[in-house]
């Protein structure tokens, strides 16, 4: 029967019922007037409720009205079946199996993909990801990438692909591993996932693999330092891995590396010191002074020392705010790095130093910042003075973390934000002296290994001649070293004709060995060529790179790369600015001190407090 009929049929049943009920109520009750139309209605329903059963029985009557209520008591009852199957059956992996999920963000995950991309699953697998990442880690120091992985000198990894789930067995366990992505945030952003299935209900077993994978990961970086910087959702984000730069390959002023080395170690043996005394710990250095003198490099040693990240504060990232700041640095973890470059910069409009003249002196930087804190209440981004003072060492500020400031510019540093507390230890780092120019040139050309080397060197007369560097002379039919030396600076060497014009240091042939007293004969020579705390590191360095295959050479050409370099300044100075000759001018100073080898100066570390209560350092 068609379902309008059907219910076209029950409407005229209600209504005759209806009227029915009208009629013997009037027979009834000829007397009474007095009827509430709300009682009638009641009447109304309670006979229509009486009635509700011959209602029933005339629409179970119709095949069609049975049919769709066999329908509907079949779907009811598969639908609680199977809601009472699924329960019954999370009931039963909730049971037996630990299931453990990890965000995309946490430093877990990149320990289990680490491990799995290890294991030998992935080799068999149907559906994988390939990656030459390796999660920042030299998966050769793993041991355990066979060479068929290498890839043009590039390891490669087999991970878990999104959305697939991969089975396999840890200690006689089954565990089943999904990589997942869900859309997170406002706009609609994704993050990924993990997910790790262990059948156990034994907690052990996940801790064990979290460890054995932490493990693993932290051996391949043995030699390594990772760094992290805030990403625009305020998450630290590691964006690289270096290999740990050895401390002896710095070179500062005796006492500098070893002062800021024992602090940092001493601070982070006296935990219970500052606990007892109630003082927050925390711990600042600000390194300042000549650009390309060591500050940074400085910092990666330490942190390679002392086996920590380094966390970049990158105070003039897109988006960051007083609040982001205050909430990144109380989510660094409790023993790390954290470094804030330039940190005069941020609050400048603009980064104010001269790339392309590293050597200038402090004193005309200085004259051009405005005086001591009157920039300091500008902002750059949205990140202001007091939002960063308060993040150093306010409430939220996270404990046990030292913080390493740089600046090429002191004096435009708020005296609020290198007070003790904040910026404990100031450094000053300036141009290279004698002593520095000595033990670059020495280290530059000596072997890696002197101690190894020495006595055999020492005893064979030949070993100075073969490895003297007189050798590499011959390399010079290649043209290469040619141009190497000419390409020092920004002056080419007019004896040598060459087609090709660039600036920079070019890369060319291993450097020899030098005898430990011949390097040091020649290291002599060259400190007395070079002027003391005219030069940058950096500078040298660039200097020495031209030459790493001729330490003869490099000694030879030494006063006339000095001679050319002091020329070259003097004819950038008046550009600069007539007038501008500073007391501390270093092409004065420089041409002054062009006399032989001193003896080092006892230190380069100095504290210049801008207020009481700042320490000293001697
Ligand atoms: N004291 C030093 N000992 C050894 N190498 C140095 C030293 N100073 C600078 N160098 C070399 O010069 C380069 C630049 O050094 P680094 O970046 O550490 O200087 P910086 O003071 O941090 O410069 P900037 O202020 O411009 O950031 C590095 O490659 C480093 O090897």
């Amino acid at each position: 029967m068609d379902p309008i009929m059907v219910l076209q049929t029950v409407m005229s049943a209600i209504q005759s019922g209806a009227v029915n009920l009208t009629a013997a109520d009037a027979a009834r009750s000829e007397n009474t007037t007095a009827t509430s139309a709300t009682n009638d209605g009641v009447a109304v329903a309670s006979f229509s409720l009486l009635q509700l059963p011959t209602l029933l029985t005339m629409l179970l009557s119709y095949s069609a009205v049975r049919d769709w209520l066999k329908l509907l008591l079949l779907g009811a009852l598969v639908e609680t079946g199977r809601r009472l199957l699924t329960k019954v059956y999370h009931d039963i992996i909730n049971y037996f199996w630990l299931t453990a999920t990890f965000d995309g963000n946490d430093e877990c995950v990149d320990w289990l993909m680490f491990w799995l991309s290890k294991h030998s699953i992935f080799r068999t697998a149907r559906t994988l990801d390939v990656s030459t990442r390796s999660f920042g880690k030299n998966t050769a120091m793993a041991g355990e990438q066979s060479s068929e992985d290498d890839t043009d000198g590039r390891k490669i990894s087999f991970l878990p692909s999104l959305s697939t789930t991969y089975t396999l067995w840890y200690r006689y366990r089954y565990v089943s591993i999904t990589r997942d992505e869900v859309v997170d945030g406002p706009w609609n952003g994704r993050r990924q996932t993990l997910q790790v299935q262990i059948l156990t209900r034994d907690h052990q077993i996940l801790r064990d693999l979290l460890l054995e994978a932490k493990n693993l990961f932290h051996r391949a970086s043995e030699n390594m330092i990772s760094i992290y910087v805030s990403d625009p959702s305020d998450y630290w984000k590691r964006v690289s891995t270096h290999h740990k730069r050895p401390m002896q390959s710095i070179i500062l002023d005796p006492g500098t590396i070893e002062l800021v080395l024992e602090d940092a170690k001493d601070f982070f043996a006296s935990k219970a010191w500052y606990a007892e005394r109630g003082i927050p710990h925390r711990r600042g250095y600000l390194l300042y002074g000549a650009p390309g003198s060591g500050k940074t490099s400085l910092i990666h040693s330490i942190a390679g020392e002392l086996n920590l990240d380094v966390y970049i504060l990158s105070l003039t990232r897109l988006g960051l705010d007083d609040t982001s700041l205050s909430s990144i640095i109380a989510d660094l973890p409790t023993q790390c790095i954290v470094l804030v470059e330039d940190i005069d910069a941020a609050f400048h409009q603009g980064v104010k130093r001269d790339i392309a003249d590293p050597e200038r002196d402090q004193g005309e930087r200085a004259q051009q910042s405005v005086g001591k804190g009157s920039e300091s209440s500008g902002t750059v981004g949205r990140v202001t003075l007091s939002g960063l003072l308060n993040a150093l060492d306010g409430i939220a500020a996270q404990e046990g973390r030292i913080l390493f400031a740089t600046t090429n510019d002191y004096d435009a540093l708020d005296p609020a934000l290198c007070r003790p507390g904040r910026l404990d230890l100031h450094i000053e780092f300036k141009l290279a002296s004698k002593y520095q120019c000595r033990e670059m040139f020495r280290r530059f050309y000596l072997p890696s290994n002197p101690e190894a080397d020495s006595s055999k060197a020492e005893e064979d007369p030949e070993v100075d001649e073969k490895d003297s560097g007189y050798g590499s002379r011959d390399a010079r039919t290649d043209g290469s070293l040619d141009n190497s030396a000419q390409s020092c600076g920004s002056s080419a060497d007019s004896t040598h004709e060459s087609s090709t014009v660039y600036v920079g240091m070019a890369h060319t042939v291993r450097a020899p060995k030098l005898s430990p007293r011949k390097a040091a004969e020649l290291a002599d020579s060259f400190a007395s060529a070079i002027p003391n705390r005219a030069f940058s590191m950096a500078t040298l360095q660039g200097y020495l790179m031209a030459y790493k295959t001729r330490p003869y050479d490099a000694v030879a050409d030494a006063p006339a790369w000095v001679e050319r370099k002091l020329q070259e300044k003097k004819a950038k100075a008046p550009a600069r600015g007539a007038g501008a000759v500073k007391p501390e001018e270093p092409v004065a100073d420089a041409a002054a001190s062009a006399a032989p080898a001193a003896s080092p100066e006892a230190v380069t570390a100095t504290a210049e407090p801008k207020e009481e209560g700042d320490e000293a350092v001697a």
